[in-house]
C-alpha cells in the first residue's frame, strides 16, 4: 500500500481535488472533516474544547466562527487547541489506514502536513496549487472571511512555492475543473501502472493563467 498526502495553502482547492480522487475510488482520509466530527454536535473533544475556550461550543458543537476569533491572532491559543485536536486525529487516521489495509493506495488530505512535518509519514506528497490572486479571490468570497484573517492564516502556513518545491506532484487548480481532473487522472493512471518512482518527474510543471487586467 502507498500513502499520499495531499495538501496545499487555504483556498488552493485540495478539498475539490480530494474530491476527484474519491471519485476515482481511491480512498482518502479527510483530516478536515475528522476535526468536523470531533468538534460537531456532541463531538468527544467538546468538554475539552469548552474548558480551554469557555463560550465556544453549544448544542450544535464548536462555534467555528468563535473559535477562529479565539484562535487566529493567538499563536499560544491556537496551540492549545491543536494540542487537543491533533491526537484525536491521528488516532482517526491510524484506524482509517487500519480499514484500508488492503488497497494499493491510500490518500491522507492532510491541510498542515508541511507545517506539522506529516510529509515524514507519507510515501509521497501531492501539493494542490494555484496563482496567489486566484486563491486570494476564492477566499475572500466567503462567509466570515476578512482580508485580515486571510493574511493571517497564510502567515501561519508554509508558502505556496515551498510547498510546490517541496511536493513529489503538483495538482494545478488554476484552471478548469475539468483539466485539474485531467491532471487527477493522469497521475492516478501513472502511479496504478507504474509506482511513485516513475511518476515523479512527469509531474511538476503546470500552466496558469496570468491575473484579470
Ligand atoms: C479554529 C477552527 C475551529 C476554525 O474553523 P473554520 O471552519 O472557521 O476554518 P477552517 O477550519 O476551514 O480553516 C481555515 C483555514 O485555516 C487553516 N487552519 C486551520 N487550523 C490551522 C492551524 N492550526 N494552523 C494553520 N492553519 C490552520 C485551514 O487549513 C484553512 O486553510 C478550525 O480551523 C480548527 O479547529 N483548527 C484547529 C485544528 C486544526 O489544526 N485543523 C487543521 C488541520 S487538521
Ligand atoms: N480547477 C479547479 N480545481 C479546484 N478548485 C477549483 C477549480 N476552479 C475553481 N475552483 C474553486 O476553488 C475553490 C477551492 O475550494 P476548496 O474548498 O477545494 O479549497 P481548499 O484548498 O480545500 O480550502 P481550505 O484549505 O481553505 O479548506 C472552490 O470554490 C472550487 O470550486
Amino acid at each position: 500500500m502507498i500513502v499520499i498526502g495531499l495538501t496545499g495553502s487555504i483556498g488552493m482547492g485540495k478539498s475539490t481535488v480530494a474530491a476527484m480522487f474519491r471519485a476515482a475510488g481511491v480512498p482518502v482520509f479527510d483530516a478536515d472533516a475528522a476535526v468536523h466530527e470531533l468538534q460537531g454536535p456532541g463531538g468527544i473533544l467538546l468538554p475539552a474544547i469548552e474548558a480551554a475556550f469557555p463560550g465556544v461550543t453549544g448544542l450544535k458543537g464548536v462555534d467555528r466562527i468563535a473559535l477562529g476569533k479565539a484562535v487566529f491572532g493567538n499563536r499560544d491559543a491556537l496551540r492549545r487547541l491543536e494540542r487537543i485536536v491533533h491526537p484525536a486525529v491521528h488516532a482517526m487516521r491510524r484506524d482509517f489506514v487500519r480499514r484500508h489495509r488492503s488497497r494499493a493506495i491510500l490518500i491522507d488530505d492532510v491541510p498542515l502536513l508541511f507545517e506539522k512535518r506529516g510529509e515524514r509519514r507519507m510515501d509521497a506528497t501531492i501539493v494542490v496549487s494555484a496563482p496567489a490572486w486566484m486563491q486570494r479571490k476564492r477566499v475572500l468570497a466567503r462567509p466570515g472571511m476578512s482580508q485580515a484573517k486571510f493574511t493571517h492564516i497564510l502567515r501561519l502556513q508554509v508558502p505556496d512555492r515551498e510547498k510546490r518545491r517541496r511536493a513529489d506532484f503538483v495538482i494545478d487548480t488554476g484552471t478548469t475543473r475539468f483539466e485539474t481532473r485531467n491532471q487527477v487522472m493522469r497521475l492516478l493512471a501513472c502511479l496504478r501502472a507504474r509506482g511513485i518512482r516513475y511518476c515523479r518527474p512527469c509531474a511538476k510543471s503546470s500552466s496558469t493563467p496570468k491575473p484579470p487586467a
